[in-house]
C-alpha cells in the first residue's frame, strides 16, 4: 500500500529519543542539519538518479558519472555551497568518480607535501577545478612496497628540469583512479635521481593531458585498465595505466616540503621527517575509517528494516508468522553489526581528532606523534574495512534470497566497498605495520621510555601479565573496567608473547617474517582494544536525549562482548579470563540483544538515510517491500519483450531439432 508506514508499529516500540540519537550519529546538530539538507537536495533531483546503474554498459555508465560530476559542480556554484556542504553533496551523489581522487588525494597531497609557494600556485587551480588531478603511486609491479617503485625522475641540471621515465613494463603506473580518462594532472611518485644518486621515492606534480584538447602530452601513454568486480559498482571510476617516455617537467614541480633539489642539482632534506612523503595515505586512511561506519550502517539499515518486514514460520492460532528479526540467531548476527557501525563512528570521530592534533603539532615542528598516527590510521583502516566488507556480505545473507537482487542495494554496496581492504594499503600489510609499532614499543620499555597514546597500557605490562578478571556474574561484564581489563590484558599478552618469540631469532627481520601470523593477531587485538576503549570514552561525555546514552551503553557492551565471544580462544589461552567468565559474557550478550530488539528500527532510523541514498527496496523507510519488488522486476530490460532476443535464433531451432529427434 502506497503512503502507509509498514514499520510504524516497530517505530512506536522505540524506548529512546531517535532525533537526539540522530545528532549523536551525525556528530552535532549542525552536521545533522547540513547532511539532512544535502541528502534531500540530491534525493529530490532526478539528475542524480542511480537506480539504473547495474543495467548500463561501461561507456554509458561512465558518461553518466561524468554528467553527474559536472552537474554537481554546477549546483555547488549556483547554490554557493560551503566546502562542508559541497563535500556532503558529493558524498550523497554516491557514485565513485574521478572527483574522489581529485579532492581526496590530489589536493591533500599538494597541501601536505607542497611548499608555501607551491600551495599558492597549485591549490587555487585545483580548488576551482581548472585542473583535475589524481594520485599516481602504484605500479604494475609494486603497490605495497612503495620503496620498490621503479619510475625514475632524473634531474637534468642543463635545463633545470626533471626527466620522468618508465624504464620497464612493471614500472607502468597501474590503478590510480581518475587517471584513465579524465585527469589533466597527477601527483606522480618516482625515484629521485640527482647526479647518478638514487634518493628514493618522492612526489612530483605532472601534467598529463592538454588543457586545450585533452590529448595526452608528448611522451605520455595513458588509458583505462579495464572492467572491475561487479556490474556498475566501481566501474564508474577510470582506474588507469600510465607510462612516461622521458617526459620533462620544471624543477619546481617536485613537491618540496620534505626535501628539495637546488638549481645546482643538490639534494637537500628539510627538518621534516622523510615519512611525510607517505602523509597523504595517513590522511586518507583516517577518512576511510569514518566511511566504514557509513557503509556498514547502510547495510545494517537495509537488513534491519527487512528483517522486521520479513516473516517466516511460527504462525499460531490465526496470528501471523514470526518476523525474522525475532529469531535469536538473526539477532546474534545482526545486532553486533549494528553495534559495530556505532563503534566505528566513534572511533572514526576520535581518529579525526588525532589526525588534526598531529597536523597542528607538525606545523610547530613537533613530529613526536607521527608514529602513533601512522599505526592508528593503518590499524583502524585495516580493522574497520575488513569488518565492514564481511558485515555487508552478512547483511546480504540476513536478507535471504532477496538480498542477492541488485534492487536490494547490497550487491553494489559490497562490490564498491570490498576494494577498501586493498587500496590505501593491503589490510595485512597494514596490520604488520601496527605490529612493528607494538614490538618497538615493547623493546623500548626497558629504556624507561614511557609509552603514550593508544599504547600507554603497555606501560602497565607487568601488572597486565598477572591480572585476572574478577567477573563473577553476567552483569559484571557491563562494567567498562571489566571489559577494558580483559581487552588490555589480551592485547598486552599477545604482544609480549610475540616479542619473546622474536628475541629467539638472531636476525630480527627473519623472525618478523616467521612470526608474522602471530604478529597480525597481536595487532588485531590491539586495534580491537582501541575501538572498545574509544567507545567507552565516548560514553563518558554528556549525551542528552531520553534513553540515548543507555542504548549506546548497550551497543558498546555488545561490541565488546561479541568480540570477546568470537575470540574466546585468545582470551582463554592467554589466561585473561576463565571459561566460566567466557560463558557469563555469552549470557550477558543474549540479554543485551533483547534490549536492542524493540529499539532496532529506531537505531537504524537514527542514521537518517534517505531512500535515494540507501538505494534499496528491502531497506525502504516505509517497509513497503513486496509490491515494490514486484514492480521493479518488470523494469528489467529482459522483460521489455515477451520473447527475448536470441530465442528465435538459437532456442527455437534447438527445440525443433530435439522434437524431430524424438519423433524419429
Ligand atoms: C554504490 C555505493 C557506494 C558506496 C560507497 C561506500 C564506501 C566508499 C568508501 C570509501 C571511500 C573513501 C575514500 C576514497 C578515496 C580514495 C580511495 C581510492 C583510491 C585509493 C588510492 C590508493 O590506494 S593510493 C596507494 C596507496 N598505497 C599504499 O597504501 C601502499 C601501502 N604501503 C605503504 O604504506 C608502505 O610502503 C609500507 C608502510 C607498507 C612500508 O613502507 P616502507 O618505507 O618499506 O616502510 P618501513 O616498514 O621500512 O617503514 C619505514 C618507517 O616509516 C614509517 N611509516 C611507514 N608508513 C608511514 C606513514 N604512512 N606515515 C608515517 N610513517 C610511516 C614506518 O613506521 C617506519 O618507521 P620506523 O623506521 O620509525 O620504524
Ligand atoms: C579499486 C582500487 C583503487 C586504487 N586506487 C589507487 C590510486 O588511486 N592510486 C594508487 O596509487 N593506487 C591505487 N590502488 C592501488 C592500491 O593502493 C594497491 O593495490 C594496494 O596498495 C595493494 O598493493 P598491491 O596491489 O601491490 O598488493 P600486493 O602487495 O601485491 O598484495 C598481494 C598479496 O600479498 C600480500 N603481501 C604483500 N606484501 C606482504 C608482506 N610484506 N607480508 C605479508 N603479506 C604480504 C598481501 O597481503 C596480499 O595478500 C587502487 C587499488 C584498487 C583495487
Amino acid at each position: 500500500m502506497e503512503g502507509v508506514d509498514h514499520l510504524a508499529f516497530e517505530r512506536n516500540k522505540a524506548q529512546f529519543d531517535v532525533d537526539a540519537m540522530k545528532i549523536v550519529w551525525a556528530g552535532s546538530s549542525h552536521a545533522l542539519e547540513v547532511s539532512d539538507r544535502m541528502s534531500r537536495l540530491v534525493a529530490s533531483d532526478p539528475a542524480f538518479r542511480k537506480d539504473n546503474r547495474a543495467m548500463l554498459g561501461r561507456k554509458e555508465l561512465f558518461k553518466n558519472t561524468l554528467r553527474k560530476a559536472a552537474y554537481a559542480l554546477k549546483r555547488i556554484i549556483e547554490l554557493r555551497l560551503s566546502e562542508e556542504e559541497a563535500s556532503m553533496l558529493r558524498s550523497f551523489v554516491d557514485e565513485p568518480a574521478f572527483t574522489d581522487l581529485h579532492w581526496g588525494m590530489f589536493v591533500p597531497a599538494i597541501k601536505g607535501q607542497g611548499t608555501e609557494e607551491q600551495l599558492k600556485k597549485w591549490l587555487p587551480l585545483a580548488q576551482k577545478m581548472q585542473i583535475i588531478g589524481c594520485y599516481a603511486q602504484t605500479e604494475l609491479g609494486h603497490g605495497s612496497n612503495v620503496q620498490g617503485l621503479e619510475t625514475t625522475v632524473t634531474f637534468d641540471p642543463k635545463t633545470d628540469e626533471f626527466v620522468i621515465h618508465s624504464p620497464t613494463l612493471t614500472s607502468s603506473k597501474w590503478w590510480p583512479g581518475g587517471l584513465g580518462k579524465i585527469s589533466t594532472h597527477a601527483v606522480v611518485y618516482g625515484r629521485l635521481i640527482t647526479d647518478g644518486q638514487d634518493h628514493g621515492v618522492h612526489g612530483f606534480i605532472v601534467q598529463l593531458r592538454s588543457l586545450d584538447d585533452h590529448l595526452p602530452l608528448p611522451g605520455i601513454t595513458v588509458g583505462d585498465i579495464g572492467m572491475k568486480f561487479g556490474n556498475g559498482a566501481y566501474n564508474t571510476m577510470d582506474n588507469g595505466v600510465l607510462r612516461f617516455d622521458h617526459v620533462r617537467i620544471p624543477r619546481d614541480q617536485m613537491l618540496m616540503r620534505v626535501s628539495r633539489v637546488t638549481r645546482e642539482g643538490k639534494y637537500v632534506q628539510s627538518n621534516v621527517p622523510r615519512q611525510l612523503v607517505y602523509g597523504t595515505m595517513v590522511y586518507v586512511r583516517q577518512t576511510i575509517v569514518s566511511d566504514a561506519s557509513t557503509a556498514l550502517s547502510r547495510a545494517v539499515c537495509i537488513a534491519t528494516r527487512y528483517s522486521a518486514v520479513r516473516r517466516q514460520f511460527g504462525a499460531t492460532g490465526g496470528n501471523p508468522e514470526s518476523q525474522v528479526i525475532d529469531y535469536k540467531t538473526q539477532q546474534a548476527r545482526l545486532f553486533p553489526l549494528l553495534a559495530s557501525a556505532y563503534a566505528f563512528r566513534f572511533v572514526g570521530e576520535w581518529l579525526k581528532w588525532l589526525y588534526t592534533d598531529v597536523m597542528t603539532r607538525l606545523q610547530a615542528n613537533d613530529f613526536s606523534t607521527l608514529p602513533e598516527a601512522h599505526a592508528c590510521t593503518a590499524g583502524l583502516k585495516s580493522l574497520t574495512t575488513s569488518a565492514t566488507s564481511d558485515g555487508i556480505e552478512e547483511c546480504r545473507k540476513l536478507c535471504g534470497g532477496h538480498g542477492y537482487l541488485c534492487s536490494s542495494g547490497l550487491p553494489e554496496l559490497f562490490a564498491v566497498y570490498v576494494p577498501t581492504c586493498t587500496y590505501e594499503g593491503d589490510n595485512i600489510v597494514l596490520l604488520l605495520q601496527v605490529a612493528r609499532h607494538l614490538m618497538k614499543t615493547i623493546s623500548q620499555l626497558g629504556s624507561g621510555k614511557k609509552p603514550v597514546g593508544t599504547v600507554a597500557y603497555m606501560g602497565r605490562v607487568e601488572q597486565l601479565m598477572e591480572s585476572r578478571s574478577d567477573v563473577q556474574k553476567a552483569e559484571d561484564w557491563l562494567n567498562p573496567s571489566a571489559v577494558l581489563g580483559a581487552f588490555e590484558a589480551r592485547a598486552a599478552r599477545k604482544s609480549v608473547a610475540c616479542a619473546k618469540n622474536l628475541s629467539k631469532f638472531s636476525n630480527p627481520e627473519e623472525g618478523f617474517l616467521e612470526l608474522s601470523n602471530d604478529l597480525v593477531e597481536a595487532a588485531r587485538a590491539h586495534c580491537q582494544l582501541i575501538v572498545v576503549s574509544k567507545f567507552i570514552d565516548k560514553l563518558q561525555q554528556d549525551i542528552p536525549g531520553k534513553g540515548v546514552k543507555q542504548l549506546l551503553e548497550v551497543l558498546c557492551s555488545i561490541y565488546a562482548l561479541f568480540h570477546l565471544h568470537k575470540h574466546l580462544g585468545d582470551f582463554l589461552s592467554t589466561g585473561c579470563i576463565t571459561s566460566k567468565q567466557g560463558s557469563l559474557a555469552n549470557d550477558q550478550l543474549r540479554s543485551l540483544y533483547s534490549q536492542v530488539r524493540p529499539n532496532a528500527i529506531g537505531l537504524v532510523d537514527a542514521f537518517n538515510y534517505t531512500d535515494h541514498y540507501l538505494s534499496s527496496i528491502l531497506g525502504r523507510y516505509d517497509g513497503n517491500v513486496y509490491p515494490k519488488l514486484y514492480e521493479e522486476a518488470w523494469k528489467d530490460p529482459l522483460n521489455d519483450s515477451v520473447i527475448p532476443d536470441g530465442f528465435q535464433e538459437y532456442i527455437r531451432p534447438m527445440l525443433k531439432q530435439q522434437l524431430r529427434n524424438a519423433r524419429l
